[in-house]
């Protein structure tokens, strides 16, 4: 499902000094390039093994949102919304920004006690998030069938954008700022004595460097043991498709998601729609061979909440992985075995709309700045221990947010 070309520095050298070497050209790869740069950090250099965003940054089209149960992941979403909206003026690309909302369906009293507690928490964070009958969910979103749910937690402020167009955005503007960027230049080996870091190779040559950030997505965990530095991400496959032009074309809905099926759904252009859901049954693994076998879940949850979308045409598919983490929450901070071995990943799917404030926050770890908000519940050392256990939070107190895709 190619929709743009994607901007290309093909590599033809490495330098060999870099102060800053960032490895993934995905979205947070790239607003990190930005953010260090434009701070005015000389010698960022990016690698991006193959072209930029062509990991799951890829994806058509990523929801951007606020509405999460935590305040951590909360003010994180709110400071990126409010980059995403300004992105044409900074760092200056369009990425197709729509502000349409988002509407969690929501099933229960249990669903709607959950999600009544974290509206209040959004509220108090200035989220203008608010609970909604079911027939304000329907006059919302018209597939919304308002027998079949309880409520749903509405955001009008949330929406989606373009991921392609704001990682070439990003990566842009981080070179007008200074920043290298090498594409189709893996990185084959990270140095390392005494704790401290010492190159990167890559078949281009090596790279001398006293900092390296780990934005590899997917691929974080085994870029981490290059370093001897443990990061816990696991790969999972998700899948959307879009319908392609629909007759009649679909109203303007905002981005649709059932919370405990996971099915979600929106525009896609002016035609067509894209659907999505994240299947409990996949099994971990780098596989991104697209298949349709999702599709029955997806009709199957659809019917039980939006039944006049349990037949609409599933066309072309995309796939891509998530950057699991055992409680589905980021993994932002420094190594404390390895001086200067940074890391933003793990966004266990929201890596997207969390990437503008995940720039913010690398960029003043690097310079040592007081950051917008403490990263601290964040570091992969709350996973230290004998066992990684899936579902666990550590013993950081870091709360696994409640909306788990
Ligand atoms: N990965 C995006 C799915 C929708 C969401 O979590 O908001």
């Amino acid at each position: 499902m190619e929709r743009s070309t994607a901007t290309d520095f093909a590599t033809v050298s490495v330098p060999d000094r870099a102060e800053v070497v960032i490895i993934g050209g995905g979205i947070i790869g790239a607003s990190i390039a930005f953010h260090l740069a434009e701070a005015g950090v000389p010698g960022v250099l990016l690698l991006e093994r193959d072209r930029p965003a062509a990991g799951s940054s890829g994806k058509p089209i990523g929801g951007v949102r606020a509405q999460f149960s935590d305040p951590l992941n909360i003010r994180i979403g709110r400071r990126s919304l409010e980059a995403w909206r300004a992105f044409a003026a900074r760092p200056g690309a369009d990425i197709g920004f729509a502000g349409v909302g988002y509407l969690f369906l929501l099933g229960d009293a249990t669903e709607l006690a959950l999600f009544e507690e974290g509206v209040a928490t959004q509220n108090g964070l200035g989220v203008p998030s608010r609970i909604v009958r079911p027939d304000e969910a329907a006059a919302l979103c018209p597939y919304v069938d308002p027998d079949r749910v309880i409520a749903a937690a509405y955001c009008p402020t949330d929406g989606y954008a373009l991921p392609e167009p704001a990682v070439r955005g990003y990566l842009h503007a981080a070179v007008r700022h200074g920043a290298a960027v090498r594409t189709h230049c893996p990185v084959t080996a990270v140095d390392t004595s005494g704790g401290a870091l010492g190159a990167v190779r890559t078949p281009y040559g090596t790279v001398r460097t006293g900092t390296v950030i780990c934005c590899a997505g997917a691929w974080s965990r085994e870029v981490g043991a290059m370093a001897g530095v443990r990061l816990p991400v696991t790969p999972l496959r998700r899948q959307i498709a879009l319908t392609g032009p629909l007759d009649p074309p679909p109203p303007r809905i905002p981005f649709t998601l059932d919370f405990a099926s996971t099915a979600n759904f929106h525009n896609d252009g002016a035609d067509g729609l894209l659907l999505g859901l994240s299947d409990p049954r996949q099994e971990p693994g780098f596989g991104r061979d697209y298949s349709r076998e999702w599709l029955e879940p997806f009709r199957a949850a659809v019917a039980r909440r939006a039944p006049a979308l349990a037949t609409v045409p599933a066309g072309h598919g995309w796939a891509g992985l998530y950057e699991a983490t055992p409680d589905n929450n980021a993994l932002i901070g420094e190594a404390p075995d390895v001086r200067r071995f940074l890391y933003a990943t793990g966004f266990s799917g929201h890596g997207f709309l969390q990437a503008p404030a995940v720039g913010e926050l690398v960029r003043d770890l690097y310079l040592g700045r007081e950051p917008f908000l403490d990263i601290g519940p964040l570091a992969a050392s709350r996973f230290d221990g004998p066992a990684e256990e899936e579902g666990s939070a550590g013993h950081t107190g870091a709360r696994p947010e409640a909306h788990i895709i």
